[in-house]
């Protein structure tokens, strides 16, 4: 009885103790950013503990929604000088628990730096706010003939698709954002502010100096808060043409995507659907599809060669058996795929109602493609598990989205294993644990599997020498 009294009274006075300095961090962020830019309240801490993920969510202390560059400097010098951690937020739709605060500390919300700098038209590039979503700037853009293309199926933040190097269904020809991305704004774990490339930089070549972009593209705000972002833009085509390729096997529809991509025939989009995925589509999208191992296919260009494009790609996929090959030029048609493709995440989850869906994200060489889809399919009904699997195959990269029950451990255990046995088999095969989504929390084990020691301390050398007080994003990655 004492016992239970007394661990009572502790829980209370540490409870206590962590309000009454969540209190005073709060004070002290308010003398900084101002009042209307602190959140303290239990609503906002818990929007802001967790993103789209499985991944349990941590609340931060106090969540701030900086304003500025300087906003963003001051906050992490103070948080320096506390040693209180920070973490970074863009739009919450991160699916490897980045965002999550396992140490408390302070939410760094960049919603609020939500200002396209400019658009240099002449040069394709423009500079933006790591608030701005991808949406916005594409509306932004729009009158101008230029894209942006990265297409990660959420509005996320550009600041945080640098952050997790993110792609989606265009990078196949477009690239990810480890390509795209020309300078950034980034403020280091000291509150000091550098430019990537150069203080000015926005050349399409450079070999000056280290390449610290591409070392603070996927570093998933441990080494620094990106405030601004310089991104390469694409000439809108004047030509698309969508297509949908039902096919016999999983084998036929994977084979036929690595022979499109064999031919250099410069798909601008090439996405694979198992029929399980398809028919998950159909009920949460309102589509028709034929249940069938399927591609969807899009191809830019001019009016006087789209048709050629398609007609060898249509050529493909019948020598691969594919049952049908129906295109789609009509604008609203193409959305409606499209959209329903980038809702297949919650198309999944759709099919247990309760169930929550725990990801993964291989890449691998496009030679290994047709074995490795294959594995994964085995080794989901092995374990008796539902996994629909989607895929921009041309770029060698998939997920099986297995559907799990969160309150079950067991299964949950069953879904972890499943998931490792599929990164392990990329490994193997000369492939990536993660082809787009991040490290996060999940994976850490996974990146040693695929560094090794010597690889994983210079990761560790990098961080140390950046941010010597572990602050930034602690717990993530390494
Ligand atoms: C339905 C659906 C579909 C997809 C995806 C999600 C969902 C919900 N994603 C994943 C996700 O959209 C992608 O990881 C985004 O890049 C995350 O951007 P947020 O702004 O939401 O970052 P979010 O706020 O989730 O943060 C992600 C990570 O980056 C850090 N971070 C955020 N902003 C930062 C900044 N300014 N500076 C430093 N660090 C920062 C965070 O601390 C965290 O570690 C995805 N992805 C993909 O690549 N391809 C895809 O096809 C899809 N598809
Ligand atoms: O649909 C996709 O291509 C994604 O990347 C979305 C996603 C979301 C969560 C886990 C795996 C894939
Ligand atoms: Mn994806």
């Amino acid at each position: 009885m004492n016992i239970i009294k007394s661990t009572k009274v502790l829980f209370l006075y540490k409870f206590m103790q962590r309000y009454a300095s969540s209190q005073a961090l709060a004070t002290d962020l308010k003398s900084i950013v101002g009042n209307d830019n602190v959140a303290t309240s239990t609503a906002v801490r818990e929007q802001h503990s967790h993103d789209e993920s499985y991944h349990p969510g941590h609340k931060p202390d106090v969540v701030v929604f900086a304003q500025s560059t300087d906003h963003v400097s001051k906050i992490v010098k103070y948080c320096a000088s506390k040693r209180v951690p920070v973490i970074p937020f863009g739009t919450g739709t991160g699916v490897e628990g980045g965002v999550t605060a396992p140490q408390g500390g302070v939410c760094l919300d960049l919603s609020r730096m939500d200002k396209v700098l400019s658009i240099n038209a002449e040069d394709f590039d423009c500079t933006v706010q790591a608030g701005v979503t991808r949406n916005a700037l594409n509306t932004y853009i729009r009158d101008t003939g230029l894209q942006f293309p990265i297409d990660p199926g959420a509005n996320a933040s550009l600041g945080g698709m640098c952050a997790t190097s993110a792609s989606g269904t265009m990078a196949v020809r477009y690239g990810t954002m480890r390509e795209n991305v020309m300078n950034l704004e980034v403020v280091l774990a000291d509150g000091s502010i550098i430019k990537t490339a150069g203080l000015k930089g926005r050349s399409r070549k450079t070999s000056s100096g280290y390449n610290l972009t591409n070392l603070f593209v996927g570093q998933e705000g441990t080494l620094g808060i990106i405030t601004e972002a310089t991104l390469k833009l694409h000439a809108i085509p004047e030509a698309v043409l969508a297509a949908v390729a039902p096919f016999k096997d999983l084998q036929g529809a994977v084979n036929a995507t690595v022979a499109i991509m064999q031919s250099g025939l410069p798909v601008a989009r090439i996405e694979f659907l198992d029929e399980n995925m398809v028919d998950a589509c159909n009920r949460f999208s309102k589509l028709n599809l034929d249940i069938a191992p399927t591609l969807f296919l899009e191809f830019h260009g001019s009016n006087s060669n789209i048709e050629a494009q398609g007609q060898i790609a249509e050529e493909t996929c019948k020598s691969y058996e594919c049952l049908q090959f129906a295109f789609a030029t009509d604008v609203d048609k193409r959305a409606e795929l499209w959209k329903a493709r980038h809702n297949a995440w919650y198309a999944a989850q759709a099919l247990k109602p309760g169930s929550k869906g725990y990801s993964t994200d291989v890449c691998v060489p496009i030679s290994a493609l047709s074995g490795i889809v294959t594995f994964a399919k085995d080794e989901l009904k092995r374990l008796n598990l539902l996994g629909p699997i989607v895929g921009h195959v041309g770029d060698g990269n998939f997920h099986v989205f297995v559907i799990v029950d969160p309150t079950n451990p067991k299964e949950i255990e069953l879904v972890h294993q499943y998931s490792m046995a599929l990164a392990k088999e990329a490994l193997r095969v000369s492939g990536t644990v993660t082809g787009e989504h991040g490290i996060g929390v999940g994976k850490k084990k996974l990146l040693i599997d695929e560094f090794g020691a010597a690889g994983i301390n210079t990761m560790k050398a990098i961080k140390q020498a950046l941010d010597p007080m572990n602050i930034l994003n602690p717990g993530k990655v390494l």
